[in-house]
C-alpha cells in the first residue's frame, strides 16, 4: 500500500471552519478535479513530515503546524484506488497558499456550506464526507 498524506488546511485547529481545495493539473484524467493538496509519502518518512514536503513544494508554505489526522469510521484512511490509501491531517499556516509547481492551477477556501461547489476526485468523495462532518460541528 501507498500512502498518500493530505492536507486539511483550515482556519483553526480546534475548531476547523473551512478547507482549501486545490485543482490538479496532471495526470488528463484528473487534471481539472479538486483534492487535497498532498501527495505520496516516502521511505522513511513520517506522515506529518511528507506533508509538509509536499505543502513546501506545491504552495510554497514554509511554516505549517500540522494538528490531529482526520479519520475514517474504521479508524484508518480511504481507499483511493487498488494501491493507494489516502490519509488526512488538519494543517495550519500564516503563510499565503499560491500554486508553485505546476500541480495545481486553482485554489479554492471551502466551508461546509460550498463544499460541493468543487468537482472532487471520485475517489475522496468518503474523505470529502467526513471533512464535511468536520466543519459542521
Ligand atoms: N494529493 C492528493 N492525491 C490524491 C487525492 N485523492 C486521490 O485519489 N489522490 C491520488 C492522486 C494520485 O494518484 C495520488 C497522489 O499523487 P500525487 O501526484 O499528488 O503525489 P506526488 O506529489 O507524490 O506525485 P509524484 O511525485 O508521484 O508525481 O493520489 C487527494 O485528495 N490529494
Amino acid at each position: 500500500m501507498i500512502t498518500v498524506v493530505g492536507a486539511v488546511l483550515t482556519d483553526d485547529l480546534d475548531r476547523p471552519r473551512t478547507v482549501l481545495a486545490a485543482r490538479r493539473t496532471r495526470p488528463p484524467a484528473l487534471a481539472g478535479r479538486w483534492e487535497f493538496p498532498g501527495g505520496k509519502q516516502e521511505e522513511g518518512e513520517t506522515p506529518q513530515a511528507a506533508l509538509a514536503r509536499e505543502l513546501a513544494e506545491e504552495l510554497g508554505l514554509t511554516a505549517v503546524r500540522i494538528g490531529a489526522e482526520v479519520v475514517a469510521a474504521d479508524g484508518g484512511g480511504w481507499p483511493i484506488g487498488p494501491r493507494h490509501l489516502l490519509r488526512l491531517f488538519l494543517a495550519v499556516t500564516d503563510d499565503q497558499p499560491a500554486p508553485r509547481d505546476g500541480s495545481h492551477d486553482a485554489l479554492r477556501r471551502l466551508d461546509a456550506a460550498d463544499l460541493d461547489s468543487v468537482d472532487w476526485l471520485d475517489s475522496d468523495a468518503a474523505a470529502v464526507e467526513a471533512v464535511r462532518r468536520l466543519l459542521s460541528v
